[in-house]
């Protein structure tokens, strides 16, 4: 039987982590070379199994350079081979992903986040819908080693919290599984940051979209994307409000 793409995403995201674990337990002489082994041998995977499962199928990775064929093909991986690369090189720390998306005719269609150190693949195979929201104070995942100023002050205005944490994939996820309640972010960030989060997000029911509420497009001649909302969908207007210009 030919596995979905969904099975696909989760599965290459699964065995990139997998690797990744092997990779990180290597010795290395310092974070930088940890860093780029990494990078280089999960984008190495993806590449070489993708080109096997679908030779026709173009890629957009973090780790490769970026090939023009994705403009004229009707089926794109956008891939980030390890995202929360600072985090990877951390040994104590779990915040760390990989992520695996597929894009077809303008539309994310199928997106696995795999959190290797905690040896979970969330995936739009079988994603559960988010959790409903226990009382107390909005819960904003923000970036532990650079936090928006964005944020900080969304935070202030809403009397929320901020939880501070590696990784877009990790963020994303935290809200998926109800941990957090949006994830925003702004002031850089590329497409293969956010398209496997948000494809995951949106199967569990979140609300995605830019900052000013547009919506999030992949596969553009620019990856640059540089701002994003992932959010329990009630909580979107308010949020959305709260971060438009006064
Ligand atoms: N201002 C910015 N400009 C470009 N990329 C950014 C960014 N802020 C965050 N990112 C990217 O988003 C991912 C999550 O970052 P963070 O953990 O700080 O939230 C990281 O991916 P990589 O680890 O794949 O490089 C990081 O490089
Ligand atoms: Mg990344």
């Amino acid at each position: 039987m030919t596995p979905s793409d969904h099975q696909t995403a989760a599965q290459l995201a699964t065995e990139a982590g997998e690797l990744l674990l092997q990779v990180r337990a290597r010795d290395f002489a310092d974070a930088t070379a940890r860093k780029a082994a990494g990078d280089a041998e999960a984008h190495r995977l993806l590449l070489d199994r993708l080109a096997a499962l679908h030779p026709d199928d173009a890629v957009l990775s973090e780790e490769g350079a970026d090939d023009p064929i994705r403009l004229v093909s009707r089926r794109v991986w956008i891939v980030d081979p390890l995202d929360g690369t600072r985090e990877f090189s951390e040994l104590d720390r779990a915040d760390w992903a990989v992520h695996v998306a597929l894009w077809e005719r303008g539309e994310l269609t199928a997106g696995a986040v795999a959190l290797p150190a905690e040896g979970t693949t969330l995936s739009t195979v079988d994603v559960a819908e988010t959790p409903s929201r226990s009382d107390g104070p909005m819960r904003l995942a923000v970036s532990r080693s650079r936090p928006p100023a964005l944020v900080a002050d969304l935070a202030t205005q809403l009397g929320a919290e901020l939880v501070a944490m590696g990784s877009a994939g990790v963020k994303a996820m935290s809200v998926v599984r109800g941990d957090t309640d949006a994830y925003v972010h702004g002031g850089g960030q590329y497409e293969w940051d956010s398209a496997a989060p948000v494809a995951v997000a949106r199967a569990a029911g979140l609300h995605t979209s830019r900052l000013d509420g547009s919506p999030l497009r992949y596969n553009r001649p620019d990856p640059y994307l540089p701002d994003l909302l992932i959010c329990r969908p009630e909580l979107a207007d308010r949020l959305l409000t709260a971060l438009s210009p006064r």
